[in-house]
């Protein structure tokens, strides 16, 4: 399909209230139209029979097609044009009918021709095109019949003039004046609108890049503070929740041996080892400098499930062999503290990573490249219960 023109769209956007217009009016219209006839009948009576015929067997007829028309799968321009073809048409019907009288009367009453001008500009208001070729069609069926009228003088003719002109160049200004118009609200609802889309996809996109850390790729500590105010809100006393806290040892070190630039490269390793451990609910997340945490809520986070994803993760590390010549493994390695605690109504973060972080304090006092566990997130010392590395398996 080609591109669609600004005056297409708009067509088919106010299709259905145009038609709905439009079949007011239509409405509005014929019932003028046909109860004219009592009024031909009453001012003009020698011209009975060629009203009720002409109205009857001609304008009737074409009405109802009209409607059925406007039933179409068509544009709502064809249905506009159909309605402004029928409206000239019963235009010329009307004149046909006054000629046919030798009444002076249709003198006066010729004025009433003037109506069908201002319903083909101002009263339909159809695309000013449309407006403009009819209402001069149906100007000049009106000033050659006038001259067929009985009685009509070059004065009547000029008399008559006086009001159809003015009446046809200013309503069909007005129609140009209310087409434009229309089509400029409808283009500036259009900008608004798309405004709008383009506002509210980049303030979804600042929303999602505030909460996540430039260079890892990892959610920062915004979107771990959502992440608490979710918990917050959605407490579920059945589920579990794990806090494991990573620290890259020796990272300062590792600095200032293979530089900053290095150092950024070996953080972002790290934590592509890290997110691929995880699952995708895991909320993984760059809490310091060179410390990562990982949260696991769920139904089945026990000690052991975290203490054995702590390891996993610890293991790849080790396996990514990034070199750092200044430690003993010749590696980089991380140390790693873990707490699981139930997940209760008024569960808060910050005694849990609390407790994480004592335990990875912990991994860190006895040598470093281990992984520890802390139970208490009441962060009590005395109550601390640590796990050396031998004792996962034990736990698994
Ligand atoms: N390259 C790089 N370094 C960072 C970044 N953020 C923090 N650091 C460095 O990380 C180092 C952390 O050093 P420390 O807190 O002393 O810890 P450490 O040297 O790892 O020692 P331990 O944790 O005790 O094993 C500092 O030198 C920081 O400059 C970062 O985004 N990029």
């Amino acid at each position: 399909m080609g591109a669609m023109t600004v005056r297409e769209k708009y067509d088919i956007d106010r299709h259905d209230e145009r038609l709905k217009t439009l079949r007011l009016l239509t409405k509005l219209l014929a019932f003028f139209y046909f109860s004219y006839t009592l009024v031909d009948i009453y001012l003009l009576p020698d011209i009975t029979l060629r009203s009720l015929l002409l109205r009857g067997c001609v304008m009737l007829p074409l009405t109802f097609f009209l409607f059925a028309y406007y039933n179409r799968p068509v544009s709502i321009r064809r249905k506009e044009l159909a309605a402004v073809l029928v409206i000239t048409l019963s235009a010329v019907v009307w004149c046909a009918i006054l000629l046919g009288s030798e009444n002076e009367r249709v003198l006066s009453y010729f004025y009433a021709g003037l109506v069908f001008l201002m319903v083909l500009t101002i009263v339909l208001t159809p695309p000013f095109e449309q407006s403009l070729y009819s209402s001069l069609f149906v100007f000049a069926c009106l000033y050659s019949s006038i001259w067929f009228l009985s009685g009509s003088t070059s004065f009547y003719v000029i008399n008559h003039l006086s009001l159809g002109v003015p009446v046809l160049v200013l309503t069909l200004m007005a129609n140009y004046r209310f087409s434009a118009e229309s089509l400029r609200l409808y283009l500036e609802n259009v900008s608004v609108e798309q405004l709008r889309e383009e506002l509210a996809a980049r303030n979804a996109e600042l929303e999602r890049i505030s909460h996540i850390d430039p260079l890892t790729g990892l959610t920062n500590r915004r979107g771990l503070a959502r992440y608490a105010d979710d918990l917050q809100q959605h407490p579920n006393a059945q589920h579990c929740i794990a806090a494991i806290l990573i620290d890259v040892d020796h990272f300062k070190a590792f600095n200032d041996f293979y530089g900053h630039s290095e150092g950024d490269n070996c953080l972002r390793d790290v934590a592509n080892a890290i997110r691929d451990a995880c699952r995708p609910d895991d909320v993984v997340c760059r809490f310091g400098g060179e410390e990562f945490l990982i949260l696991r809520s769920d139904n089945s986070s026990h000690t052991r499930h975290a203490l054995a994803l702590a390891e996993e993760i610890r293991v790849k590390v080790m396996e990514l062999a990034i070199p750092h010549q200044p430690t003993q493994e010749m590696r980089v390695t991380i140390s790693v503290g873990v707490c699981v605690a139930a997940l209760g109504t008024d569960t808060e973060l910050s005694p849990l990573i609390k407790a994480a972080d004592t335990a990875l304090y912990e991994a860190k006092r006895e040598g470093r490249n281990r992984v520890r566990v802390n139970n208490q997130p009441d962060n009590d010392a005395h109550h601390l219960s640590t796990l050396s590395v031998s004792n996962i398996n034990t736990a698994l």
